[in-house]
């Protein structure tokens, strides 16, 4: 069979753990042949992000018609877009090249505080590249962010109203991670419109999370492009995250990265 081919549209993580860098890392630990437009560098390393330098819609759009109108994409993952022009631009070529399996991680604001979408972006978001997504994965302060909400989201019963609102605004799924809840379990919800599923684990105790958003999208559009069905797709995403938080790493002085390689390893014991 041939292998399937995977896309990420995203920014470029200095220090490996998020970003393109964590989402090639993805690709290749889940046997899809990686390939990448990045949107912005970033320098950054496990204390925070210490520059942003946002990449032209030209080279963004150059690099998207190299790998789509030769190799194309069974699956695509966007990650930070940064700015409205980006997101138009990602939106435009998702419908040229009819792409499918598209997962959006509306990236917005990274774990240390720097913005990675500029506030005025949030409405294209919304408008051009949600509705053209198969599913989308926002932890629950981007959540509140694209649903303009006041109150934080603080527990599964208000995660299922989200869902349900999120699912208006026009994507096939979408996947709700719970992450950010201060208790309890690591629980995400799948809403397909009809039917919620939850998938929980126990949380880890660990400070290095550095990239999780970024590795579970990353494995959501890896196993849609190997011709799994969007369940499926996110338990092996939820399992290859898992393992991944679980033997985190320890590197710098701030926030580690999650190691990538841990489910393949556990898979083999
Ligand atoms: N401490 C933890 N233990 C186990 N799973 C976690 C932990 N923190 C996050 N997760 C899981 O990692 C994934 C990414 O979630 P989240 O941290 O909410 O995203 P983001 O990185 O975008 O803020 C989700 O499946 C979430 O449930
Ligand atoms: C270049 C880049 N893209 C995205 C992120 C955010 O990644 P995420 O997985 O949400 O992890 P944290 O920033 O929350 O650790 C990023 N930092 N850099």
């Amino acid at each position: 069979m041939p292998i399937a081919k995977t896309l990420t549209i995203a920014g470029s993580d200095s220090s490996g753990g998020a970003g393109i860098q964590a989402d090639l890392k993805t690709f290749q630990e889940l046997e899809t042949f990686g390939m990448s437009a990045i949107t912005a560098i970033t320098a950054q390393n496990t204390l925070g992000v210490h520059g942003v330098y946002p990449q032209s819609t030209e080279a963004i759009e150059a690099q998207l018609d190299a790998v789509l109108s030769d190799i194309g994409a069974d699956g695509v993952k966007t990650g930070m877009l940064f700015s409205a022009e980006i997101i138009e631009l990602v939106a435009k070529k998702v419908k040229e090249y009819q792409l499918k399996n598209i997962v959006v991680d509306p990236v917005m604001i990274a774990k240390g505080g720097a913005t990675l979408l500029q506030q005025e972006a949030i409405d294209a978001l919304k408008e051009k590249l949600l509705p053209v997504a198969t599913v989308i994965t926002p932890n629950l302060p981007e959540a509140q962010a694209i649903l303009e909400l006041e109150k934080e989201i603080t527990n599964i019963e208000e995660m299922e109203e989200v869902a349900k609102a999120l699912y208006e605004l026009g994507p096939e799924y979408i996947l709700l991670k719970g992450g950010h809840l201060t208790e309890g379990p690591a629980l995400d919800l799948l809403y397909d419109g009809k039917e919620m599923t939850k998938y929980h684990v126990e949380r880890i105790d660990t400070k290095h999370t550095h990239g999780t958003g970024c590795t579970f999208a990353a494995a959501i559009a890896a196993e849609l492009a190997k011709g799994a069905e969007i369940k499926e797709a996110v338990q092996v995403a939820k399992d290859f995250i898992t393992a991944a938080i679980s033997d985190s790493i320890q590197l710098g002085s701030g926030i580690g990265p999650t190691n990538h390689h841990a489910y393949q390893r556990s898979k083999r014991k």
